[in-house]
C-alpha cells in the first residue's frame, strides 16, 4: 500500500496529542507565551513526525537513494504509469546510487529496496531462501482482489506452500505447446481484422486473443472473446479484474470487507465472482470425471494445462491439489497469462509499424520458413522455434517494451548484505526489470528498437544476465514457453498475412505511449492493415 497501515495510527495518535496539547496551553493563563512557544515546536515537531513515516523510509533504508513517497503518491493519481514514473522518479535515484544500483521506495507491499544491479539481482533471484517470496502481497481479507488473485495458488504462497503448486504445474508447462490451438485462434483474429473497415484498435484485439488462449490453452474453453467482445465470460472477467483493481478499494480495503453494503456494485460484483469461479469449478468437476473414463486422446502438446495437471496427478508425478486449489492455479494462469502476452505482442506491433525494414524482414523470414502461397499456415512447434529473427524481434521487445515491470516482492529473511549494504530481516526487495533493461551500460541506447542486439554475434554474458522479462530463480514465470509459442505463432502468421502501419494522426507517432500500472503495454494502440492474400 502506498500509505502503510501504521501511517494512519501515527496520524491519529498525533492529531490527538496535539489538540490535547492545545487545550491545555489555551487554557493555562500563566507564562502563555513560553508555553505556546513549546507548543508549537512540539506540533512541528509531530507533524514532521507524521511527515517522515508517511513520505521517508524507514531509518534502515536511508543510506540508499530514495524516492519520497508524497511524489509517488502524487504521480500515481495522476495516471503515470510505470514507463512514466520510471524516467520522471526511479531513473534519478537509480542514478545517484552509482555503481550500487540499488534504490528505495513505496510500492504495493509497502517500502521495498528496488535492485538493478546484474550481480545483486542474481543472489536475489538465486537465493530462494534468503529472499522468499513476501506473503499477503495483494493484502489481506475478503476483498475482489483475494477472490481473484486467490489463496492458495502458484502466485500467492511462499516457502513449502508454493512449491506444491509449482510442483503440480511443472510437468503441464513442460509439455503444453499447443501451436495449433493459437494459430486458429489466430485465424479469429484474421476475421475479426477484416470486419473492421480500415482502422483496427490491435491492443483491444490482443487482450481479447490473449484472453481465449489462456482459456483455451488452461481448461480447453473458447471464451470467444475475439468473436464476441461482449460475451458473458468476457464482461464477467473484465469487470471483476477492473473492480479487484480499483484504486479507492486498493487503497482502502475496509471498503471493500467491513463497509462494502454501503456499495451496491461492489456487493454484485462479489455475487459476480462467484458466478465466474462456479463455471471454472464445472470445468474442473467435468474433467475429474472424465479422466475415470480413460486419458484425453488428444495429442500431448495440445493438451490444455487442467486435463495435464490432473494426468500427471493421476500418474504421481506432479503434487495433488485439491479442485479449489486447482482452481486458484487456473485463475491465476489467466490473471498472469493474458494481460502480459496481449501488451508484449501489442509492442511488437507497434516497433513493426515503426520499423518497416525490419517488418519487411521478418516478414522474408516468415516466407522463407512457411512458403508464401495464398492459405494460412499454422507453423509447427520446431517451424516456429527455428526462425533466428522472429525470435530476436520477440526478445527485443520483451526487453524494450517488457509488460512486467517488476519481479513479484521478496523478503529477506535475515539481516543480510546484498552488496556493501546490510538489509534488517523483514526488508522488502523487488527486481526492478524496466530499470535493468533500460540501463544505458548494459544496452547503449536503451529505448531503440533493435533486434540486433540479440543476434548470434552480439551475444554477451553481460546482457545475457541482464534480459529478465519473465523473472528468474525458482520463481520464474512459468507460462514463459507458453507464451512465447503463443507469439512465435501470432507473429509470424501475421506477417504472413498483412502488412501494416500506425494510423494516421496515431499519438504513438513519436513515442511509444504506455497504458497500465504492473503490466504496461501501448495504450490504444490502432493501426492500419494491408492485405497481403
Ligand atoms: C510475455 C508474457 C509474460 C511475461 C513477461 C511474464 C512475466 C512474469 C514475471 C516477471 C513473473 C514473476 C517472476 C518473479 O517473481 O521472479 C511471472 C510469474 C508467473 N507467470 Fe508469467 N509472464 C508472462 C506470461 C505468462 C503466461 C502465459 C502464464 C501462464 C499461462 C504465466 C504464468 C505465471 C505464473 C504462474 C507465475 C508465478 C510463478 C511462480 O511464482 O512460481 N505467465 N511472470
Amino acid at each position: 500500500m502506498l500509505v502503510a497501515e501504521n501511517s494512519q495510527k501515527l496520524i491519529d495518535t498525533a492529531t490527538k496529542r496535539v489538540i490535547e496539547l492545545y487545550d491545555r496551553v489555551l487554557r493555562s493563563q500563566s507564562n502563555k507565551r513560553t508555553v505556546q512557544l513549546v507548543a508549537g515546536a512540539a506540533t512541528a515537531f509531530i507533524l514532521y513526525r507524521v511527515y517522515a513515516v508517511i513520505a521517508l523510509p524507514p531509518i534502515a533504508l536511508r543510506g540508499l537513494p530514495y524516492v519520497n513517497n508524497l511524489r509517488v503518491i502524487w504521480t500515481t493519481l495522476r495516471g503515470d504509469t510505470p514507463w512514466v514514473q520510471f524516467k520522471k522518479l526511479y531513473a534519478p535515484a537509480l542514478a545517484k546510487s552509482n555503481e550500487r544500483g540499488m534504490y528505495v521506495r513505496c510500492g504495493r507491499v509497502g517500502w521495498c529496496v528496488y535492485v538493478e544491479n546484474p550481480a545483486l539481482i542474481k543472489k536475489v533471484l538465486l537465493k530462494g531462501e534468503l529472499f522468499p517470496r513476501a506473503e499477503h502481497s495483494f493484502g489481506e481479507g475478503d476483498t475482489l482482489l483475494n477472490g481473484m488473485i486467490r489463496h492458495p495458488s502458484i502466485l500467492t504462497e511462499p516457502g513449502e506452500k508454493w512449491k506444491k503448486h509449482r510442483k503440480a504445474s511443472s510437468p503441464a508447462f513442460h509439455r503444453a505447446m499447443p501451436v495449433n490451438i493459437f494459430g486458429h485462434l489466430v485465424q479469429n483474429l484474421f476475421i475479426a481484422i477484416e470486419k473492421n473497415s480500415n482502422i483496427v484498435e490491435i491492443s483491444g484485439l490482443l487482450e481479447r486473443f490473449g484472453f481465449d488462449a489462456i482459456t483455451s490453452a488452461g481448461f480447453e474453453y473458447n471464451a470467444n472473446a475475439i468473436g464476441d467482445r461482449d460475451s458473458e465470460w468476457v464482461k464477467l472477467y473484465t469487470d471483476l479484474k477492473d473492480g479487484a483493481f480499483s484504486p479507492l478499494f486498493f487503497l482502502i480495503p475496509a471498503f471493500d470487507t467491513k463497509y462494502r453494503h454501503l456499495f451496491p456494485r461492489r456487493v454484485q460484483l462479489h455475487q459476480d465472482l462467484k458466478r465466474f469461479i462456479g463455471k471454472i469449478e464445472d470445468i474442473i468437476v467435468k474433467k475429474r470425471a472424465q479422466l475415470l473414463q480413460g486419458r484425453s486422446q488428444v495429442d500431448e502438446a495440445e493438451k490444455d494445462l487442467c486435463t495435464l495437471m490432473l494426468e500427471s496427478e493421476a500418474d504421481g508425478e506432479g503434487s495433488s491439489l485439491s479442485n479449489d486449489e486447482l482452481l486458484n492455479d487456473l485463475i491465476a494462469f489467466i490473471l498472469a497469462g493474458h494481460d502480459t502476452t496481449a501488451n508484449a505482442l501489442s509492442s511488437a506491433f507497434y516497433y513493426l509499424a515503426k520499423d518497416k525494414a525490419i517488418q519487411q524482414k521478418l516478414r522474408a523470414e516468415a516466407i522463407e520458413y512457411l512458403g508464401d502461397e495464398s492459405h494460412d499456415v499454422i507453423p509447427t512447434v520446431e517451424q516456429s522455434k527455428a526462425m533466428p529473427y522472429l525470435n530476436m524481434v520477440i526478445r527485443e521487445t520483451l526487453r524494450v517494451a517488457g509488460p512486467a515491470v517488476w519481479t513479484s516482492p521478496r523478503t529477506v529473511a535475515e539481516d543480510t548484505e546484498l552488496g556493501d549494504y546490510l538489509l534488517p530481516k523483514g526488508t522488502h526487495v523487488i527486481v526492478d526489470i524496466l530499470a535493468l533493461q533500460h540501463d544505458a551500460d548494459l544496452w547503449p541506447e536503451p529505448y531503440k528498437f533493435d533486434p540486433e542486439r540479440f543476434a548470434p554475434e552480439n551475444k554477451s554474458s553481460k546482457t545475457a544476465s541482464s534480459w529478465l522479462p519473465f523473472g528468474g530463480g525458482q520463481h520464474q514465470c512459468a507460462g514463459m514457453n507458453m507464451s512465447l509459442a503463443e507469439q512465435r505463432v501470432l507473429l509470424s502468421m501475421m506477417v504472413r498475412k498483412y502488412e501494416w502501419d500506425l494510423a494516421p494522426g496515431s499519438p504513438h507517432q513519436n513515442d511509444i505511449v504506455m497504458s497500465g500500472m504492473d503490466i504496461i503495454g501501448p495504450k490504444d494502440l490502432q493501426l492500419v492493415f494491408k492485405k497481403r492474400y
